[in-house]
């Protein structure tokens, strides 16, 4: 068989269909296959491209491709990657290179990096963000593993992915498992996101009585000035949806009870390994996690009222002035996203340091500005800041991010005080003014924590006021 495809696609379902037809797109000759053949044979009826070839075997699939070869894994994360990598490694050669581009945790990568490595064929862990019509159009990719690796594909990846001010949204991202890590810190930042904007629609609608027409409008006119981005146009969107199987609004008739694959739970675990406070985003982990007990939330919400009744004429949230209480909400909102952009992005600075990754984290925010799932027009900011202190520890302390914060600070304050009056759930917007106040305050009480530890158990404490190890003879003077 004639070696004319430039590069191999394993798995055709939603992404990588989408992402064979984008490569297929910028001219590189694809070579498709799906485990299940009629996937295979669907994509190529219903998608029939002039660069996709489609192929029912590994070995057909590896014989078609030009040396070294190039395979893109797009299929299921965990045991799947290695049970196709294991069937992949007999037939590969050294100097091959293995992408793969599905949602896998970073450790695994790490691993599967290093078993191939002992053969000579070089792997790549690449994130993909931006859902079914990124992959088709444009995502934003982060590809970590073999430099040299990367610079031999990175023309193909660079072409098909989403372009931000005309730079592509992908850059090499660092060593082994360093592109997973991203993409995982990536969707716990979106975890983060959507649930704070869960959590003004909940004050938008049962603290202020929006209407979905009203909150469409609000969320459209939010997307025109600083909380630009694709999570919020969405939102909009997704207000005005009527549904086709009942009367109404779609949004009314979704169950309260999220869903999630665990990118964002790896990343709240990460987090407490590394010990790095990313509370926001392990809030919005188990906001979800809530959001599905449903039997005893109903059980609970039948037994524990919101307020109490006398106290009910003082949490009324607003005058009435619905427009003074969306500039409140917004405001919160953008506060919030601050900071929960400003926790994902301190985990990755402390990985790129425990790791020695080495991470360009202005480049990595560059490259979230287009394609991704948590695109934004902030996302500009961050560059910025980054771009004015490479070693920046944390967002909140940039000069623009500091005056946004500190002009809306006491919003923030004000819709977290307003909904737990009102007993609204808002444990994203609640972690937000916590972590603020720990990050901020001049006494975050650790001092009498030391003294109880060394109390009960001489683990010692540090004073203020000289060098060294201490241990007291608690209460023995007493
Ligand atoms: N959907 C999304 O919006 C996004 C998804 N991702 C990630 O991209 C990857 C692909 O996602 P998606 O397209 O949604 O599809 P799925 O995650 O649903 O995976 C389906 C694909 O995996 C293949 N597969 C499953 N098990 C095996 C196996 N043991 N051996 C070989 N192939 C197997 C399936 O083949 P078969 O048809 O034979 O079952 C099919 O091609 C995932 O890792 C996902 O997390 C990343 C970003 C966004
Ligand atoms: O990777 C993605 C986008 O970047 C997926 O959309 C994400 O995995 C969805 O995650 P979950 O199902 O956990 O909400």
């Amino acid at each position: 068989m004639k070696q004319t495809f430039d590069i191999g696609l394993i798995g055709l379902s939603v992404m990588g269909r989408s992402l064979a037809l984008n490569i297929a797109d910028h001219g590189f000759k694809v070579a498709g296959y799906n485990r299940s053949p009629e996937v295979t044979e669907q994509v190529m009826k219903e998608h029939p491209h002039e660069n996709l070839g489609a192929f029912y075997s590994l070995e057909d699939l590896l014989a078609a491709l030009k040396k070294p070869r190039k395979i893109f894994l797009m299929i299921q994360a965990g045991r799947p990657v290695d049970a196709v990598i294991d069937q992949l490694t007999p037939l590969l050669e050294a100097g091959d290179i293995v992408m793969d581009g599905g949602n896998s945790y970073f450790e695994d990568t790490n691993r599967r990096f290093a078993k191939l490595e002992e053969k000579g064929i070089r792997y790549l862990g690449v994130g993909v963000s931006g859902g079914e019509e990124g992959a088709r159009r444009g995502p934003s990719i982060m590809p970590g593993g073999s430099r040299e690796a990367y610079e031999e594909v990175s023309s193909i990846l660079e072409s098909i992915a989403a372009k931000a001010m005309n730079e592509p949204c992908c850059t090499y991202i660092g060593p082994k498992g360093a592109g997973h890590y991203v993409k995982m810190v990536h969707n716990g930042i979106e975890y983060a996101d959507m649930q704070l904007i869960a959590e003004a629609y909940l004050m938008l609608k049962y603290a202020g009585g929006f209407t979905n027409e009203e909150l469409a409008a609000t969320f459209h006119e939010w997307n025109e000035g600083e909380l630009k981005s694709y999570l919020i146009e969405i939102t909009a969107d997704i207000f005005r949806e009527k549904d086709d199987l009942a009367p109404g609004y779609l949004i009314d008739h979704i169950l309260d009870s999220a869903k999630q694959k665990g990118t964002g739970r790896w990343a709240s675990i990460e987090s407490l390994h590394q010990g790095v406070d990313i509370s926001m985003i392990t809030a919005a982990c188990n906001a979800r996690v809530m959001s599905n007990q449903l039997e005893q939330r109903k059980a609970a919400s039948g037994l524990i009222p919101d307020t109490l009744p006398a106290q009910n004429a003082e949490n009324i949230p607003y005058s009435g002035d619905k427009k003074a209480f969306a500039s409140m909400v917004r405001d919160a909102l953008y506060s919030g996203k601050i900071i929960a952009y400003a926790q994902g992005f301190a985990l990755m600075n402390d990985a790129s340091a425990q790791f020695e990754w080495n991470l360009d984290l202005g480049r990595i925010a560059s490259i979230f500005r287009a394609g991704c799932i948590i695109q934004a027009a902030f996302l500009n900011d961050i560059t910025e800041a980054y771009h004015r202190d490479k070693g920046l520890p944390n967002l909140i302390l940039d000069e623009f991010f500091l005056a946004r914060i500190n002009q809306n600070q006491n919003s923030l304050r004000r819709v977290v005080s307003t909904a737990i009056l009102n007993g609204l759930p808002v444990p994203a917007f609640a972690n937000a003014v916590s972590y603020l106040d720990e990050f901020r305050s001049k006494a975050n009480g650790a001092n009498l924590i030391q003294a109880q530890r060394d109390c009960f158990g001489a683990h010692t404490f540090e004073r203020t006021d000289r060098d060294g190890a201490f241990h007291h003879e608690w209460r023995e003077s007493l």
